[in-house]
């Protein structure tokens, strides 16, 4: 991840930190679109996607940046708006209902929906038509798996038994087999490019390792207010939490869903755990990558755009709040059972 923008601007020198450039509405945008797709057909070790950045200076108006409209047709079909959900991040954590989290000031609100405007209207989409297979119109053209996986990789992923094994080879091969794109859900959102079976280790979640009292913190003072879109936060247990809002993989860009193709799990490897992101199904190549965030909050309701049929309407994890509402009873009920 780039810890400073410089201004694409052939003659300016200008560099400024990426948080700083989100918080002043600078431009970030990919410098080729078609870029994206060479990369997933090259066999780069390391593909590289270059943004084009500017300066205040420099920077184009919004009007002579290409729309979405115009880019994609119809930007109603491709991304689902709405201005009651301006939430940017939930914290994502295995699945524990005794857990409540998440607060939104209105202040962060309204900073999250321009971070939700600034990235709805990126002029570009990496193939994202078969996120969820609602919808998934012909132009769907699959990629062959084996292809982009060279011999190596093919092997590693066949031959791995032990989870250190398996986790090895997911390691080595995810920037192989994983790309970032615009999502039909919010945002970006992250996508196979190759075909996986049920099970497999997808990604790991990584960040910074940091106490709940520092996240809480980054999340009001910090992040809040320059990302203006919560924070990039996975909850391990009631001491750890990784921060990915300013390190770590694609997988933090990973979209919820009601119904998805992955889930979470903790795992130990050779005594070190690990945030893992495994398949719950095959997945076709060009599906983007989804688990359930099970966010439980009972102040913020945050409304889903998942698209399932049988999406619950909201990330929260309404049938934890259920439950725990059941296990907390008043003073008084208390009083009266004993009676
Ligand atoms: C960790 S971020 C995921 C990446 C995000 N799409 C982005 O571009 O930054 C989590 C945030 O994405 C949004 N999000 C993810 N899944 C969603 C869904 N199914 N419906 C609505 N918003 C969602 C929420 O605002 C959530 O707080």
């Amino acid at each position: 991840m780039e810890l400073a923008y410089r201004c694409s601007h052939p003659t300016c020198r200008v560099a400024y930190h990426p948080l700083c450039a989100r918080a002043a509405d600078l431009c970030v945008e990919l410098e080729d679109d078609d870029k994206i797709h060479l990369m997933l057909l090259e066999e780069d070790e390391d593909p590289c996607i270059r943004l084009l950045s500017y300066c205040k200076k420099h920077r184009q108006p919004s009007t002579e940046r290409p729309s979405l409209e115009s880019n994609l047709g119809n930007p109603a079909q491709l991304v689902q708006t709405d201005a009651a959900s301006s939430s940017g991040c939930a914290r994502t954590e295995p699945y524990n209902f005794h857990r409540r989290r998440g607060q939104q000031q209105p202040q962060v609100t309204a900073t999250a929906s321009v971070k939700r405007l600034y990235v709805e209207n990126m002029p570009y989409i990496v193939s994202g038509y078969c996120q969820n297979k609602v919808g998934c119109d012909t132009s769907c053209e699959p990629i062959q798996s084996v292809a982009l996986l060279d011999a190596a990789s093919q092997e590693a992923s066949v031959n791995v038994s032990s989870m250190a094994e398996k986790y090895k080879s997911m390691k080595a091969t995810f920037r192989k087999r994983l790309a970032f794109g615009k999502s039909r859900i919010h945002g970006f959102g992250v996508f196979a490019k190759v075909a996986h079976k049920a099970g497999d280790m997808m990604i790991e979640y990584i960040g910074e390792l940091v106490r709940p009292p520092i996240s809480d913190l980054r999340e009001r003072r910090i992040y809040n207010s320059l990302v203006g879109a919560g924070t990039y936060m996975f909850r391990i247990d009631d001491e750890r939490v990784i921060d990915a809002t300013r390190a770590g993989s694609i997988a933090h860009l990973i979209n919820h869903s009601c119904e998805p193709n992955c889930y979470s799990r903790v795992i130990s490897v050779l005594g070190d755990e690990h945030i893992i992101i495994f398949a719950k199904r095959d997945i076709d190549p060009w599906e983007e990558l989804t688990y359930d965030y099970r966010f439980v909050s009972n102040e913020q309701r945050l409304p889903c755009y998942c698209g399932f049929p049988k999406c619950r309407g909201v990330v929260n994890d309404v049938e934890a709040e259920v439950q725990s509402t059941k296990i907390r009873v008043t003073r008084s009920e208390l009083f009266q059972q004993k009676d």
